[in-house]
Parts: C-alpha cells; sequence; structure tokens
C-alpha cells in the first residue's frame, strides 16, 4: 500500500481571527488644515522643498478626509473585519495641547461610527508619526514634557470614543521615528544627531508609558505599542558578523520593546552611541514599563547583516542575488516573520500579537478596461506571509489578527506617490478606488478564515 498521501495542510486560522487592513492618517486624509486643524510636522516637512520626492505632500492624499463613508462601503464589500487607522494629533488639539477641536473629534467619531455600523471593528493608533508643528516648536519629542502633551492628547481621545473602540495603540514605529527623524534626517522633523536620537527614543517611551497609565484611568478595553521588528541573519559566521547582528537586533528589535516589556534597554545600545547615551533616571523605567494588552507587530523584510561603515551600528546590509525584491529594496522573506514571532515569544512572554502591517509595493499595472489591476506578486506576498503566521500560530505563538498594508495606494512619506501598497489602487488625478486582484483574493481569504489561502 502506498504511504497514505500527505494530509492536506488545515489552514484555518483561529476561531475569531481578526482580518483587517491598515492606513495612517497622513498618508490618506488629506485636508490636513480643514475645520480648526492645526499643521503637523509632515505637513511643514512636505512644504519645505527638497524634503519629498517631487514635491508631494499630503495636502490632498487620497482624499479621504472627504470620501472616509465610501471607503468604508468599500471595506464592508471587501469583508474586512477590522481597520487600522492613525489619528491626525493636530486635528484634536491644533497646538498640540489644550483647546480641542471638536470639528476634528466629530470627522472620527463619525468614522468610527460608520465603521461600526457595517461591522467593522476600529483599531486606532494615537500617534503615527504626524506631530503637531505646534509642539515641534517646544522641541517635541525632545522635550521631557512630550510625555504629559501625549497623555492630555490620548485622554481626549478615550473619553471620546473609548467602548465604540476597543483596541487601542500609542505609537506606531518609535525605531523609525527616532532612525528617520532624529538620527538619518530621511523623515520628518529631518534632524540628523546621535545625541538627540537617543532623548527623543527614550522620550517616546515616556510618552507611550504616560498614555498608557492615563489609558488605565479612562478606558475599560485593550492597549498596546505598535512596533516595526525585522529579524537579522548573518551574512557569514565570522566573528564580525555576528556581532554586527547583535548590534543591529538590539537596535531595531530591542530597543523598544525591551524598555517596555522588560524595564531596560539592550546593554549594545550604550556601545552603539558611546557618550551619545545618557544615563537614564531609574524612574522613568515605571513609567515606560506599563502593563499592555498586546503588542502591534509591523513586519515587511528581514535584513542579511555583516559588519561594515553604517553610522552608528557598523553594520551592513547584504543584498541576496537570488533574492526577490519590492519597489522599496525590501527582501521577499516570509520565513522571517515566522522566526521573528517565535523569538518574540521566547523573548517577551505569551503576550498577544497583531500583525499590525504587512505588505508590499510592487510595479502594479494601470487600472485594465475591464477595470481589473493585476498585482499576483502582491497575492504570492501576502499568501506566503499569512502562511508564516499560520506556522507561528501552530508552534504556539498567540496571533490575534492581521492587518494588510494598506486598504489604499497612498503617500508614502518621503517617497511621495512613487510606491504603491495598497490592495485598492487609487487614482490620483480621480480619486477612483478600484480594488486590484490582491483585495478580490483577500476577500476570499478571510471569508473562509484562511483556508482558501
Ligand atoms: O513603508 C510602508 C509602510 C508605511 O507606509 C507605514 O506608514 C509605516 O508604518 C511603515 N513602517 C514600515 C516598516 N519599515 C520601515 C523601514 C524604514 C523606514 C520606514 C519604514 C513600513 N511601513
Amino acid at each position: 500500500m502506498p504511504d497514505s498521501p500527505t494530509p492536506a495542510r488545515d489552514l484555518r486560522f483561529p476561531d475569531g481571527f481578526l482580518w483587517g487592513a491598515a492606513t495612517a492618517a497622513h498618508q490618506i486624509e488629506g485636508s490636513p488644515l480643514a475645520d480648526g486643524a492645526g499643521p503637523s510636522i509632515w505637513t511643514r516637512f512636505a512644504h519645505t522643498p527638497g524634503m519629498t520626492l517631487n514635491g508631494d505632500t499630503g495636502d490632498v492624499a487620497c482624499d479621504h478626509y472627504g470620501r472616509w463613508k465610501q471607503d468604508v462601503a468599500l471595506m464592508r464589500e471587501l469583508g474586512l473585519k477590522a481597520y487600522r487607522f492613525s489619528v491626525s494629533w493636530s486635528r484634536i488639539h491644533p497646538e498640540g495641547t489644550g483647546r480641542v477641536n471638536q470639528a476634528g473629534l466629530d470627522f472620527y467619531s463619525r468614522l468610527v461610527d460608520e465603521l461600526l455600523a457595517n461591522d467593522i471593528e476600529p483599531l486606532l493608533t494615537l500617534f503615527h508619526w504626524d506631530l503637531p508643528a505646534a509642539l515641534d516648536d517646544r522641541g517635541g519629542w525632545l522635550n521631557r514634557d512630550c510625555a504629559d502633551w501625549f497623555a492630555e492628547y490620548g485622554s481626549t481621545l478615550y473619553r471620546a470614543l473609548d467602548g465604540r473602540v476597543k483596541k487601542w495603540a500609542t505609537i506606531n514605529e518609535p525605531w523609525v521615528v527616532t532612525d528617520g527623524g532624529y538620527l538619518h534626517g530621511a523623515l520628518a522633523p529631518g534632524h540628523r544627531s546621535r545625541y538627540e536620537a537617543p532623548i527623543a527614543a527614550h522620550n517616546l517611551m515616556r510618552a507611550h508609558g504616560a498614555a498608557v497609565q492615563a489609558y488605565r484611568a479612562e478606558g475599560r478595553h485593550e492597549i498596546g505599542l505598535v512596533v516595526n521588528i525585522e529579524p537579522k541573519y548573518p551574512a557569514s559566521d565570522s566573528a564580525e558578523d555576528a556581532a554586527a547582528v547583535r548590534r543591529a537586533h538590539a537596535y531595531m528589535n530591542e530597543q523598544f520593546l525591551h524598555p517596555a516589556l522588560l524595564g531596560h534597554y539592550p546593554p549594545e545600545l550604550k556601545e552603539i552611541f558611546g557618550d551619545a547615551w545618557p544615563d537614564w533616571p531609574a524612574e522613568d523605567f515605571a513609567l515606560i514599563r506599563q502593563p499592555l494588552d498586546f503588542v502591534g507587530i509591523n513586519y515587511y523584510t528581514r535584513s542579511v547583516t555583516a559588519a561594515g561603515d553604517s553610522y552608528p551600528l557598523k553594520t551592513a546590509v547584504v543584498r541576496q542575488p537570488l533574492g526577490t525584491y519590492t519597489e522599496t529594496g525590501w527582501e521577499v522573506f516570509p520565513q522571517g516573520l515566522t522566526d521573528l514571532l517565535l523569538w518574540f515569544k521566547d523573548t517577551y512572554g505569551d503576550l498577544p500579537v497583531y500583525i499590525t502591517e504587512n505588505g508590499a509595493a510592487f510595479f502594479d499595472p494601470a487600472v485594465a478596461d475591464e477595470g481589473r489591476v493585476r498585482d499576483p506578486l502582491r497575492i504570492d506576498y501576502l499568501r506566503k506571509h499569512l502562511t508564516a503566521i499560520r506556522d507561528a500560530i501552530d508552534a504556539g505563538v498567540d496571533i490575534r489578527g492581521y492587518m494588510a498594508w494598506s486598504l489604499l495606494d497612498n503617500l508614502e512619506w518621503s517617497l511621495g506617490y512613487s510606491k504603491r501598497f495598497g490592495i485598492v489602487h487609487v487614482n490620483y488625478g480621480t480619486q477612483e478606488r478600484t480594488p486590484k486582484d490582491s483585495a478580490r483574493w483577500y476577500s476570499k481569504v478571510i471569508a473562509s478564515n484562511g483556508r482558501t489561502l
């Protein structure tokens, strides 16, 4: 008798697995100064000549501020169970603190009600990089008062929305904010200082802790932190490359999760920043380390890492000759997501995890005559990463949901509108939305809870 064929693997995801898609305010809303909103650092940065590709700004973006109702209808048509979005702080507090702009609150209140009316669960991110310009004028994340500013802003939203919003995240990707905005300067506010970066990073985490503390006083549901992490693999078995991996892993993957979940920094950060790494007050870690209900992990790629001359890590990322790369130059490596999730569980325990971002920019064709956008590479990317998540679940990682990045093609920060991550195509001239093949495929995945992967 031939061996029984390998049983087809049941790829079904756990009952109640939360399937959704993600966006961020500055990237889709447009109308940054409408209805009493104050400017953010991204409005200021994008209007500074030379800061963004082609001088692209968020003045119009996807006009979600005007088209939010049709966008929710589109989410409903696609069968999304959840929608991760961020709130523009300066719509709520135009000066960052103090005066509340009711029209700004009303926009998000209407959006949340429309989501709930369409059986879509809102996942709200307080801060997705668009700091009020008025607070940057007061030092921004370099000012220790930012913890109080952020807690005040969070409390304004908790009081207005908690109960309708039951899953909150404080900060999206503190690593990108500090590495891009304070160390290398490619992102707003465009600073380039190895002295400022650790201060901004530490204050972001103090602000995270203060916002969680404020939530425990005002809110009755769940709150977490969202980080971008990626596995670092040595380019060779040399001691130099092993040390480079250790530095790169500490700098990206542990710099924020360690203080938030363990109450201390990895020792490599002092090695990396040297005299630019302050001695932090012990009481800061009691503030930062607040019990969380979940962690959001944004996963895109891995880094094969060698010793090198990058600043300040002294590493190099080694391109893989046989690798597949996306339009943003990121290697497609789904196994890295499984490896990373197993590391997270081993390091931080059984805290629930949401994959709060995963997706890719590929060169998508224009909308074809029959109204289709063929994006097979994106379907392949998403399928492989969902399979990698399934592997991690089978290995015991408590993964509660998946938010595809992104619902819509949108403004890719300094790269402007040059990179399309959406499962829905946006014609920026007409603002027409066209679900890509990946959106249609994802709808079937959601409807079958992963069986049709
Ligand atoms: O780049 C795609 C998305 C971006 O549009 C989101 O706003 C942001 O949350 C986001 N984070 C990453 C993670 N990686 C990253 C690395 C270097 C610079 C910027 C992002 C990718 N993305």
